[in-house]
């Protein structure tokens, strides 16, 4: 199943603190951001990548595309104020209607089985999403108290990609605009609606680069992968 990639990457990376955009930081002497496209480049059902940018690092990113012969990039969009609307901006330039996906540009651990899992499950159902089940305890809490214990089984930690079929993502996003809605991930805006979203089980290392101690269980995982 062919698919295209929305990849947001036009976050500040504030939690990661590094002075800019965390996406740029190296591992094993390649930044996030190229070990990122590197998966979707090399994947032979990857049609097209479009990249959401902060004006700032372009120039950056550009040069970056063009190192790594990275040809798969066929747009690059402005980024919004939140993720979500670095992502609509980048939506609004699809024209197909077939399958695309949403990958943070923070995860570079992400598994082409994995990618195809989810746009074979996307195309039946129009939308799935990659994920792990919680491994701890979990309780809902209030003012400091706990106020209750949430029962586990039905927990799952969700990563991204997430993949839709076209109109239905680009139908979730113009309602969630029409109705203010901000949402900590795309299926979110999908749910919605009201449309049932697959879930498809990942693997914990597909991480998101969000604090500075991310960086030593990345390279922890970069090790395992090169034995
Ligand atoms: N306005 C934004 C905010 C985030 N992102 C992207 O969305 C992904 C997930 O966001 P997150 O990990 O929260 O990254 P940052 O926003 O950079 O981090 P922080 O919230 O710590 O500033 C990242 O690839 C980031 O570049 C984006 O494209 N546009
Ligand atoms: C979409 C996401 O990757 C799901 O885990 C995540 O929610 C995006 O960023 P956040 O700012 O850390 O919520």
């Amino acid at each position: 199943m062919t698919y295209q990639v929305i990849i947001p990457a036009a976050g500040q990376g504030k939690r990661m603190g590094a002075g800019k955009n965390k996406l740029l930081l190296e591992l094993d002497g390649i930044p996030v951001l190229v070990h990122t496209l590197k998966v979707f480049e090399a994947d032979k059902t990857c049609t097209g990548i479009i990249l959401a940018i902060h004006p700032q690092d372009e120039a950056e990113f550009r040069a970056l595309i063009k190192k790594y012969r990275l040809s798969k990039v066929i747009g690059l969009v402005p980024g919004g104020k939140e993720r979500q609307d670095s992502i609509f901006n980048a939506l609004k330039t699809v024209r197909d209607d077939g399958i695309i996906l949403v990958h943070d540009a923070a995860r570079p651990f992400i598994l082409r089985n994995h990618i195809h899992r989810l746009t074979e499950t996307a195309a039946q159902t129009g939308a799935a999403i990659i994920g792990v089940p919680a491994k701890d305890t979990m309780k809902k809490v209030g003012n400091g108290v706990v106020e209750a214990t949430v029962e586990r089984s039905s927990l799952w930690a969700v990563q991204t990609p997430q993949a839709f079929r076209v109109s239905l993502l680009a139908a979730a996003y113009e309602k969630a605009e029409r109705d203010s809605f901000l949402g900590t991930d795309d299926a979110s805006l999908v749910e919605r609606l009201g449309h049932p979203v697959t879930m498809v089980e990942g693997d914990y290392d597909n991480i998101k680069l969000t604090t500075p101690e991310d960086l030593f269980f990345a390279e922890a995982i970069l090790k395992k992968r090169q034995k």
